[in-house]
């Protein structure tokens, strides 16, 4: 057997000096103890495959490692220099790929060799093996459909084919469907229309779901329904449901029970769906009846979950539900001549160099996007930008309407009642308050590409809280929070943001949204994973959306600022864009960056 030490003379032991974690080598270590191998690239094949399932990929892909590997990997040059020559040959001879029980699973298919580890492999199989038994079951597909979409639909008067109604006519024909599109391009107008057909053309009462991955994306579901529900007859509102409950809520993935239980459902809606990883995916379709419909919507373009599996990206480009995808382009929020539409369009462009058409964009620098450059931004280092740039307070030059109290002045201004000042005793905040105020903090948002650093999200928060002159204390009236663990016991989900205020009693407490659009009041001391949000990650932001959005890109290159990460944080602002990059070049370097996720679901 290899030993530690013999290991320490061969390249893997090199493993120290490259990302790999101590899960990843110990998992290598672990196989190699089971079943022993002479061949240090197999350790290093294992490691890899773990990294990679750590990293949001479901596999390890061969090819690529063999043409990319610094890419696939994330790694520098240097990192990857330490790897062995030809790692992607002996994945043939791999001893822990043997056996229906092996610990990771080697696949080989026109697109190249692929290597899982075993509960990856296992829930791409099923997603593959659930869709096609459900592409495989006929479905009830009313015989007077035509008319009915006719009904619900008007013609355009383009010219050119409505997706809408494309989307509504193969969600009905389907058992599967998949939906995506950008901000307002009608998703949830379309869906609301589908399940309109489909309750009208029900002899019985529909058995109707409707979820989203997080709680803050479930309440704008419920909104958003909601909204599209007032242009529908009394009829259909009444037989169809508002209220969206959580993924997690819907499996419930937090029982105890072992088996996973079937819903008793005919429809179910899920928002988005871009945020599903994985296991949740084989989880969801296993719990949806195949006799019921699953209509998935979406953005494919946006930043993937941040477990494992770009699962809807790779769906919406493979084969496997090719004709059960439909994707919708005009915005109706965004104008052609919008800019944040424009901005989408060019960063998504399918080119080869976005970056002209982004540097002319920037150059143009309309109202809408106040853009700070270089030259206005930094002084000194530019590794140290001038955080303090960003308390400017008014906006008379509309390139700078960026400030910090100027973004927030709604809230601020609600806020004053209820913070103690020398003057005035603490106002408590009734639940009306507290929802108008949690409402207006959404007017503005800071969206940092990284957590650290002197851009990052912590800095961001601490500069926040004083220039804004809050956070003298651990919890203060005023403090946003994010909850970054799901509290199951509390109901509170990953993501979801409240308010900290002198609650109805005066005394300190926390305000979350409550779905049915009322507060929900919690003790800051039973809230045990949260932190200050007046900054936070693109990633934490999926789900949301902002009147105004300052979007922060850090100074120095970092391979998790990419195109989808660029677009996602862009298409959270409703109407007003703010983009703080104080060297451009890092900001077009991260547009012209793909994220790489391997798995095997976009065949
Ligand atoms: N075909 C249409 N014609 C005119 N307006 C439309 C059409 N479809 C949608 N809208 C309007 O565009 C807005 C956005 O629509 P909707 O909320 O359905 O989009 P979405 O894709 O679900 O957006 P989100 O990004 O919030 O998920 C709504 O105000 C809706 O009424």
């Amino acid at each position: 057997m290899t030993t530690l030490k013999d290991l320490l003379k061969q390249p893997w032991g090199q493993a120290h000096a490259t990302p790999l974690t101590g899960l990843d080598t110990a998992l290598a270590n672990l196989l190699n103890s089971k079943q022993p191998s002479d061949d240090p690239r197999h350790l290093w094949l294992a490691a890899l495959t773990s990294h990679q399932w750590g990293r949001g990929h479901a596999c390890l892909d061969l090819a690529t490692l063999q043409t990319q590997a610094a890419a696939l990997l994330g790694w520098n040059d240097e990192q990857t220099s330490t790897l062995p020559a030809d790692l992607h040959q002996a994945a043939n001879t791999l001893p822990w790929t043997q056996g229906d029980a092996s610990p990771l699973v080697l696949t080989e298919d026109t697109q190249g060799a692929r290597l899982y580890l075993r509960r990856a492999w296992t829930a791409e199989q099923n997603i593959r093996q659930n869709i096609a038994q459900r592409l495989a079951l006929p479905c009830d597909v009313p015989a007077d459909l035509q008319q009915r979409l006719d009904a619900l639909f008007t013609p355009t008067n383009n010219g050119e084919p409505d997706m809408q109604r494309l989307a509504c006519e193969v969600a009905a024909q389907n058992r599967i469907t998949l939906i995506t599109g950008g901000p307002g391009t009608g998703k949830t107008t379309t869906v609301v229309k589908l399940l309109s057909l489909l309750v009208g053309t029900s002899s019985r009462d529909l058995q109707i779901h409707l979820a989203a991955p997080t709680g803050k994306a479930a309440a704008r579901l419920t909104e958003s329904i909601s909204n599209a529900l007032t242009q529908m007859p009394a009829d259909v509102q009444a037989r169809i449901p508002t209220q969206a409950q959580t993924l997690h809520r819907l499996l419930q993935t937090n029982s105890k029970a072992t088996q996973l239980h079937q819903l008793a459902t005919d429809v179910v809606v899920v928002d988005e769906a871009s945020m599903i990883d994985l296991e949740m995916m084989a989880r969801l379709l296993q719990a949806v009846p195949p006799t019921a419909r699953l209509i998935l919507l979406g953005d494919k373009d946006q930043l993937a979950s941040v477990e494992a599996g770009a699962v809807m990206s790779q769906l919406c480009t493979g084969s496997l539900l090719q004709h059960q995808t439909v994707t919708l382009v005009h915005s109706h929020r965004f104008d052609a001549k919008s800019g944040i539409g424009q901005w989408a369009r060019t960063v998504n462009a399918d080119v080869a160099d976005n970056t002209p058409a982004l540097k002319a964009l920037w150059n143009a620098a309309p109202d809408w996007l106040a853009t700070l450059p270089l030259q206005q931004t930094i002084e000194g280092d530019a590794a140290e930008p001038d955080v303090t740039r960003l308390q400017l307070t008014s906006a008379s030059d509309p390139k700078l309407a960026v400030g910090l109290r100027y973004g927030w002045r709604n809230w601020l201004a609600l806020l004053d009642a209820h913070r103690p000042s020398k003057t005035t005793q603490t106002a408590p905040c009734s639940d009306a308050q507290a929802a108008a105020l949690l409402k207006a903090f959404t007017e503005f948002c800071v969206l940092c590409a990284v957590r650290e650093g002197p851009l990052g999200v912590v800095q961001l928060n601490a500069h926040v809280e004083l220039a804004l002159g809050l956070g003298q204390s651990a919890w203060y009236a005023g403090r946003p929070v994010m909850v970054t663990r799901n509290d199951y016991a509390l109901e509170l989900m990953n993501g979801d943001i409240g308010l900290c205020l002198p609650g109805p009693d005066g005394v300190l407490r926390v305000a979350f949204p409550a779905v049915d659009g009322g507060v929900r009041w919690v003790m800051p001391s039973r809230l045990d994973s949260v932190e200050t949000v007046f900054a936070m990650t693109v990633h934490k932001s999926q789900g949301s959306e902002f009147t105004h959005v300052l979007l922060v890109i850090p100074a120095l290159e970092s391979p998790v600022l990419t195109r989808e990460l660029v677009y996602t944080g862009l298409t959270r602002a409703r109407q007003r864009l703010t983009v703080w990059a104080p060297q451009l070049g890092v900001l077009w370097n991260g547009c012209a960056r793909r994220v790489l996720r391997s798995g095997g679901l976009g065949d």
